[in-house]
């Protein structure tokens, strides 16, 4: 028997889509600190949410290239359990901040890597050693992420697909065509469970996680 899909509902921005997501069965659940994006919150706002957050469910701060200052008080702020970074940070910046903000064993993080046409996965992700994990996005020119578009799932190597987050253009109704192509350790969605940009929509998080409990299902994964 293989693992259940795990999944983050990202860029929550209301108490009642908190509750949803996690009513539906979400793993994780992400807040953006990026304040260019529709999706952006502020880490005062975020706390009040994440103190909804019931326990075994995670909490997720999304950011893009952060100043490390910021970054550490935007952490003790929101009280979020994880970070995202989504820019174009190094291995080394995102392993020293994680480390300086919990002393005894860094605080945990992924790497959103976006794929970039000609970008050699199989030489980037050894080098990400110190992350928990590694979610893979679409490539945008100008956006960070959060574009809504798909990339060819094909391009991710076999042998790293149940370590992957698969991020980028997932809905409800291409979710289950994602994980069987893929089988990732996990999935993403922004922009594929809202009404309209940066407001999420309650009946897509229910549909999105059926989507995912119906494949995995057709699978026995639990
Ligand atoms: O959501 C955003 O606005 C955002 C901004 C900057 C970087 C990342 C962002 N979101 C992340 O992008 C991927 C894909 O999103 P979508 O499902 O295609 O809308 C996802 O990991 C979001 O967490």
């Amino acid at each position: 028997m293989t693992q259940r899909t795990r999944v983050k509902i990202c860029g929550l921005r209301s108490a009642e889509h908190v509750h949803a997501a996690v009513a539906a069965g979400a793993d994780a659940l992400g807040f953006v600190f990026y304040p260019p994006s529709p999706r952006a919150i502020t880490p005062d706002a975020a706390a009040e949410l994440v103190a909804l957050v019931p326990p075994f469910v995670q909490t997720v701060g999304l950011v893009v290239n952060p100043d490390p200052a910021e970054l550490q008080q935007w952490v003790q702020t929101s009280g979020v359990d994880m970070l995202q970074f989504h820019g174009d940070e190094t291995p080394e910046f995102c392993a020293q901040v994680c480390q300086q903000m919990s002393q005894r064993i860094g605080l945990p993080f992924f790497k959103a890597i976006r794929m970039k046409p000609g970008l050699d996965l199989e030489a980037e992700l050894p080098q990400w050693h110190a992350a928990r994990g590694i979610l893979l996005d679409a490539w945008h020119p100008d956006l960070p992420g959060g574009t809504g578009e798909q990339f060819d799932w094909a391009n991710v190597p076999e042998r790293w697909r149940s370590r992957i987050i698969l991020a980028g253009g997932l809905t409800p109704n291409n979710v289950g065509q994602a994980i069987r192509t893929v089988q990732p350790y996990a999935v993403d969605v922004s922009g594929g469970v809202e009404a309209q940009k940066g407001v999420k929509d309650t009946a897509r998080i229910q549909a999105f996680l059926a989507a995912v409990r119906q494949e995995d299902n057709r699978h026995d994964r639990q």
